[in-house]
């Protein structure tokens, strides 16, 4: 792949708010190179399948611009559906037809007759190991076949860019494994360009080239994960209290964590303290210590590497376990409330890092170094 190519998905300054005033997009930018596979890493609400039904043309933005494959996605729809394969978190398989049938179904769409569709399906059924199966409705297969068979349809008239909406949501860890390996391989051996959302940490650092941290309608940060979790220098400390911080209580131990010899920065939430350290294990004597001065009791303690969690941490304020719970609570509320438009993380953007309420961060060097 050449360096100057024209990159395959470009967005710049997306806008979309939802009927109820809800802020999907908050001026969302995001650039992935051909034949990469970027991650579009977000909490539930955060603005991830906007973002894809926008650059897939089944949305429009209300201001902002976006190119796929070249193409515009408001001005030339047609062309860029074309060039693109979509795999939407909802199988559009029909269960009760076969594979093979879904697959010289969706080949036919793409203007694809007689010996060439032929070849084409049973190329793909091989390609998904599905060639066992292809004789039998997809209602029967397991959740990782049905998967399979998403990607395989979404692949019959060879895009350019294929977009992956939660490819691996519902799996169970092996069909997960399996469906990453096949991912991979699509990016690599194949040369396909893919942006693939997920909510997963663990499996935006194992796939992706290169990450986009989305939050509240917009990209916190980007790049390669080994980068990003690379430029928090040191190490990440946890720290979990017996009983939770009230307000007070978070400001001073913030302040007296922070001001410790070797501590770069200190986040104290609730019952967690999240403390970034040159050496973690170097710096829990003093740690605890200072804790038990406070006559805080400490419940559990671990030293690691950062992690993308730290990553989010750092530049969304927030905990990714807590920001996803936040998401869940919301898609609970919106199924309590039928129709209610959803609420949640989108609706306010722009809240500085580490400002959210019931947080207290305070960083001893300034940015992320
Ligand atoms: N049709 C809609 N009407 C009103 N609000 C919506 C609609 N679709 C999404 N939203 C809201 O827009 C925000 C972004 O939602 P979006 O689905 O893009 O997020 P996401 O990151 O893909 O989350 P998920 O992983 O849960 O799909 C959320 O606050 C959501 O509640």
């Amino acid at each position: 792949m050449s360096g100057t190519r024209a990159p395959a998905v470009e967005a710049r300054q997306l806008i979309k708010t939802y009927p109820g005033g809800v802020t999907a997009l908050n001026g969302m930018d995001l650039t992935v190179e051909p034949g990469t596979v970027l991650g579009l890493l977000g909490p539930n609400g955060a603005g991830k399948s906007t973002t894809v039904k926008i650059l897939t043309t089944l949305a429009r933005p209300d201001s902002g611009s976006a190119t796929v494959a070249g193409h515009d996605v408001l001005r030339h729809p047609d062309r860029v559906r074309r060039a693109i394969g979509v795999v939407a978190q909802n199988s559009g398989a029909d269960p009760v037809a076969t594979g093979r049938e879904n697959l010289r179904l969706q080949g036919r769409l793409h203007g694809l007759r007689g010996a060439a569709l032929d070849r084409r399906a049973d190329e793909l059924l091989e390609r998904f190991s599905l060639t066992d199966a292809a004789r039998r409705p997809v209602k029967g297969y397991s959740g990782g076949m049905r998967r399979r068979l998403d990607v395989a349809l979404g692949l019959v008239h060879r895009p350019e860019v294929l977009f992956l909406d939660e490819p691996t949501t519902g799996l169970d860890p092996e069909a997960r494994g399996a469906m990453w390996d096949e991912i991979g391989h699509l990016a690599g051996e194949e040369g396909l360009t893919i942006l693939l959302t997920t909510h997963y940490l663990e499996e935006a650092d194992r796939l992706a080239e290169r990450v986009a941290i989305v939050d509240r309608g917009r990209i916190v940060v980007e790049g390669a994960p080994d980068a990003l979790k690379g430029e928090l220098r040191g190490d990440a400390v946890h720290l979990e209290l017996r009983e939770p911080l009230g307000e007070g209580g978070r400001t001073l131990i913030t302040g007296a964590l922070g001001a410790l010899p070797g501590v770069r920065e200190a986040l104290v939430d609730g019952r967690r303290i999240s403390v970034r350290a040159d050496d973690g294990a170097a710096a829990m004597p003093a740690l605890l210590a200072a804790l038990e001065r406070a006559g805080v009791t400490v419940a559990a303690a671990t030293v690691a590497r950062p992690s993308l969690d730290d990553v989010y941490l750092r530049y969304a304020g927030r905990r990714y376990a807590d920001a996803e719970a936040a998401g869940a609570r919301t898609a609970g509320d919106e199924a309590d409330a039928g129709t209610a438009p959803r609420t949640g993380p989108g609706t306010a953007p722009g809240t500085a890092p580490g400002t959210g309420p019931g947080t207290d961060s305070v960083s001893l060097t300034g940015g992320a170094r």
